[in-house]
């Protein structure tokens, strides 16, 4: 029977009209991502009526300059594709902002346009400002807005800021940028970004645990024996990249946010609800039960650092990483990195979890695979080749979304003979259209005041917490862990293979 309270608490609220104010906006987040992702949200007729948007950056630009850059690269990757008439409407909303982020000024003349635009509409407006920036500016970018009067949230009306990623770069700085943006907006009216939780399949993981009565019961450490999460990219560091990444490495650019993330709606308890502090409160919980890595001693035990040396990839012939573009020569920075994660609460005792992230690896894959307990043995045991493998659940984030149970069946004939065999859900097929883009749903939450898909003050803090640990033991010990290499193009380092197999254990072919 339906339970007639719980309706309130699943029912969402409306996307709002209004001003996104993007800083950062000559950039390629803007470009590749942002205003895309608005532009398909206007095609589908998602975006609220009367959203407008203005770009601030330092570059000199008119509006027409501002638009057709933006135009010509929503040509090249719409996911929609490119309809002149549609763009012509969408572009009409479309202003461009030149100032410093430095510049008071540039933020009180902002003030005054927005009172513009809200005095066309009739009324005062709602603001949606996104720091699409380099973190060095997000400090600067909040005082400003503040001192220009522009953070507060009225009655009537919100202010709302995106933070981009990275939040801080350890502990102490993202506490610092936690007190810079508690200092200048409600926390309620914060939405720190982490586009992985966006992505359709990573919404899906919640449904599939707890809108079906057969999972449930078996996730937990009677049944499952492990579960794994891989990351795998086969760029390098494309696109100037080098100088960002050799400063964060696989660890903080991928691990700390997107990865930990998807490990948390994978272990944390049923929510009490489906408000964005009900999930909130039950992944922090996750993150606060993972075991800490705190000696150089347990970091070489329980995680491995590579880098790519020359190799191929998808044919081409690639440069190892300490020969990319803007990365030392004598770098220390991993572009691999593969741990083994213990939660210590009383469903996931002793369950391993490992998590692995690489660049240059054979192919652009993301996935959990949560892998059972074998059967007791006693009757197939004799077969000729056993029973071959357990079962496994394995949620495709990305490439070809969906999810595949691997099970194992007899092959048809006289003799009794077992095989694996897949029961595959593709979304593509299943719902007959691709999955929109992480950063539609979340401009539409942000602009509807869901915060379920962004992530909170102490999940980043914890999450953090964590990464600091291994960090530290690279970084700061007298006898740092090895730094493992692999060629590009493989599947990364032995170690990573010795690290699973210690535990009997072997990563999944993807
Ligand atoms: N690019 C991506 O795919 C992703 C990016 N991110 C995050 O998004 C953020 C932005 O990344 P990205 O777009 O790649 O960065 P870019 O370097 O491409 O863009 C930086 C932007 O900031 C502006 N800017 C820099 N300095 C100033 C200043 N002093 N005053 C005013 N404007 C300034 C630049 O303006 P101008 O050109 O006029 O100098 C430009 O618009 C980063 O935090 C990154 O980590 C996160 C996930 C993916
Ligand atoms: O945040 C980041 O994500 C991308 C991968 O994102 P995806 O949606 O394409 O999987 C990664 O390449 C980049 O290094 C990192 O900063």
């Amino acid at each position: 029977m339906k339970n007639p309270f719980r309706k309130d608490l699943v029912s969402r609220s409306r996307p709002e009209a209004c001003t996104v104010v993007i800083f950062g906006a000559t950039g390629d987040l803007t470009h590749r991502k942002l205003v895309p992702a608005l532009y398909n949200l206007q095609v589908e007729g998602a975006l609220p009526a009367g959203v407008k948007i203005i770009g601030f950056a330092r570059r000199d630009k008119s509006d027409e300059e501002f638009r057709s850059g933006l135009e010509e690269l929503n040509k090249k990757v719409s996911r929609s594709g490119h309809d002149d008439k549609v763009w012509a409407d969408f572009e009409q909303n479309i202003h461009y902002h030149q100032s410093e982020f430095q510049d008071q000024e540039g933020y009180d003349r902002l003030a005054e346009r927005l009172d513009e635009i809200d005095r066309e509409r009739g009324g005062k407006g709602n603001r949606l400002f996104y720091i699409a920036s380099a973190p060095s500016f997000f400090d600067d970018v909040l005082e400003h807005l503040k001192k220009a009067g522009l953070s507060e949230s009225e009655d009537s009306c919100w202010s709302r800021v995106i933070v981009e990623k990275p939040f801080g770069t350890d502990l102490p700085t993202a506490q610092h940028l936690n007190q810079v943006v508690n200092r200048t907006f409600n926390e309620k009216d914060t939405y720190r970004i982490d586009h992985y939780l966006g992505k359709e399949t990573a919404q899906n993981i919640m449904v599939l645990r707890f809108a079906n009565a057969i999972f449930e019961p078996l996730w937990n450490n009677n049944y499952i024996d492990h579960v794994q999460i891989t990351c795998a990219e086969n760029l390098g560091m494309e696109g100037g990249r080098g100088g960002y990444y050799d400063k964060a490495g696989a660890l903080r650019d991928m691990v700390q946010n997107h990865l930990l993330q998807l490990l948390s709606l994978v272990a944390m308890e049923p929510p009490t609800d489906l408000s964005a502090d009900g999930v909130r409160d039950e992944k922090v919980k996750v993150l606060r039960s993972m075991r800490q890595w705190d000696t150089p001693e347990l970091v070489a035990e329980n995680v491995v650092r590579g880098q790519y040396i020359a190799g191929h990839v998808d044919g081409e012939k690639v440069v190892g990483y300490r020969e990319e573009d803007r990365v030392d020569p004598e770098s220390m920075t991993e572009s691999y990195v593969a741990l083994k994660i213990m939660i210590d609460t009383w469903r996931w005792s002793e369950v391993p979890f490992y998590v692995r992230m690489g660049k240059q690896l054979p192919k652009k894959a993301t996935e959990i695979s949560i892998h059972f307990k074998e059967p007791p043995t006693v009757l197939f045991n004799a077969l000729a080749g056993g029973v071959p493998g357990g079962n496994v659940l394995v949620i495709r984030i990305q490439p070809d979304e969906g999810i595949s149970l691997r099970m194992v069946s007899k092959i048809p004939g006289a003799n009794l003979r077992l095989e694996p065999v897949k029961m595959d859900f593709h979304y593509a097929t299943s719902f007959g259209k691709g999955s929109p883009e992480a950063y539609e749903r979340l401009l539409l939450d942000s602009m509807a005041g869901d915060a379920t898909l962004f992530a909170r003050r102490d999940e980043v803090e914890e999450a953090w917490k964590f990464i600091d640990h291994i960090e530290n033991a690279w970084h700061e010990s007298k006898n740092p862990p090895e730094m493992a290499e692999f060629v590009a193009g493989s599947w990364g380092p032995k170690e990573a293979d010795e690290l699973l197999a210690k535990s009997g254990h072997k990563w999944r072919r993807l």
